[in-house]
């Protein structure tokens, strides 16, 4: 069985995004072959690869902006292919490059999609100005958006899916081109969005940010997904290690109790009262009932969760180097 039937199959029940066999060509060339995925309501999903890879492709067929040339996508129980409105309506898309009007200042372009949303002049007002606040642009509301630094405009076109009242996000490359404060804080408004029960869809290169925010990652390669699953899970697939659990404590054969929690798969002695575990889930709270259950005193646990820089370098070793350098 492939990962990514192994992944269809376990992915969590209530899905807003569900592909099948989704393949897009052009002309002779495949730029999505025939990939399987799903994607739960509330999840930060994050897609990642070389460039090439397929992401936007992937991206653009789940709005109904490219046709599919076969197999089968599904979002909110829609069709994009035949229900592209119907999708527009409750996904919010940010491209790589907003598109606002310049000459119009921030609320000027957001009342121009509330309007052609069809939202009431009051309502319009209050939608307008309360997604504005959210993402921190109130100061600048009447300044035209020619004057914006591209963090500014990313935040813009947050706003205009938080006004939207979209169930889906979906970003390609949202934070290319920021500092590290304006990355950080569009970080925060996506864990915020997620928070209020959006999904989130997030294609990047920048792979520590995706950590920090995605459940799950879809690794793609050649138009395929090659990987897909949360970070510990990869992590144990392509590096053949999970989590690595220092522990402690003092009390009796802690070592042995250690050993014997499920997904643990091995556990070294570092000293009378320090231990390490490896293993493929984190274990932290197995391990604090253990070495209670067995009347020890734990004194402290600590985890280092695998990091998507590592995975990533390792999967992609056996490319040419110029195909890597692109991608991080
Ligand atoms: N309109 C098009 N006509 C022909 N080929 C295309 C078109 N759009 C994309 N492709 C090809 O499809 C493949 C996938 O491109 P896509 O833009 O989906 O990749 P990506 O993973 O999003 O890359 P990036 O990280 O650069 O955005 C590439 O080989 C690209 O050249």
């Amino acid at each position: 069985m492939s990962e990514q039937q192994t992944e269809a199959n376990s992915a969590p029940r209530d899905l807003v995004i569900s592909a099948r066999g989704l393949v897009r060509q052009y002309g002779k060339s495949i730029a999505v072959d025939s990939i399987d995925f799903g994607i739960a309501r509330g999840e930060v999903f994050g897609l990642l690869g070389p460039n090439g890879a397929g992401k936007t492709t992937t991206i653009l067929m789940m709005l109904g902006l490219t046709e599919i040339s076969s197999g089968e996508v599904s979002v909110l129980g829609f069709d994009p292919a035949r229900e592209p409105l119907k999708v527009k309506q409750r996904v919010g898309y940010l491209p790589d490059a907003v598109g606002f009007y310049d000459q119009l200042t921030a609320t000027e372009n957001l009342a121009y999609t509330a309007k052609l949303m069809g939202l009431a002049r009051a309502e319009r007002a209050v939608r307008i100005e309360a997604a504005l606040a959210r993402v921190g642009l109130v100061e600048v509301a009447d300044k035209r958006v020619a004057t914006f630094s591209r963090g500014m405009r990313q935040r813009l076109g947050l706003a205009e899916i938080i006004m939207k009242r979209a169930e889906i996000a979906i970003l390609d490359e949202p934070t290319s081109g920021l500092d590290p404060q304006a990355t950080q804080e569009f970080l925060g408004l996506i864990r915020e969005l997620k928070a209020e029960g959006v999904t989130v869809l997030l294609s990047s290169h920048m792979l520590d940010q995706v950590q920090r925010v995605c459940d799950r990652v879809a690794l793609f390669r050649d138009g395929r997904i090659a990987l897909m699953g949360a970070v510990p899970e990869l992590a144990v697939k392509v590096l053949g290690a999970g989590f690595v659990v220092e522990v402690e404590a003092e009390g009796p054969g802690i070592a042995r109790r250690l050993a014997m929690i499920p997904g643990v798969t091995q556990v070294e002695t570092l000293a009378a009262d320090r231990f390490r575990m490896t293993a493929e889930r984190d274990v932290r709270p197995d391990a604090a009932r253990a070495v209670v259950a067995g009347d020890g005193a734990l004194r402290r646990l600590s985890v280092d969760e695998p990091s998507l820089e590592a995975i990533y370098a390792r999967y992609f070793q056996g490319l040419p180097p110029g195909d890597v350098r692109h991608a991080a």
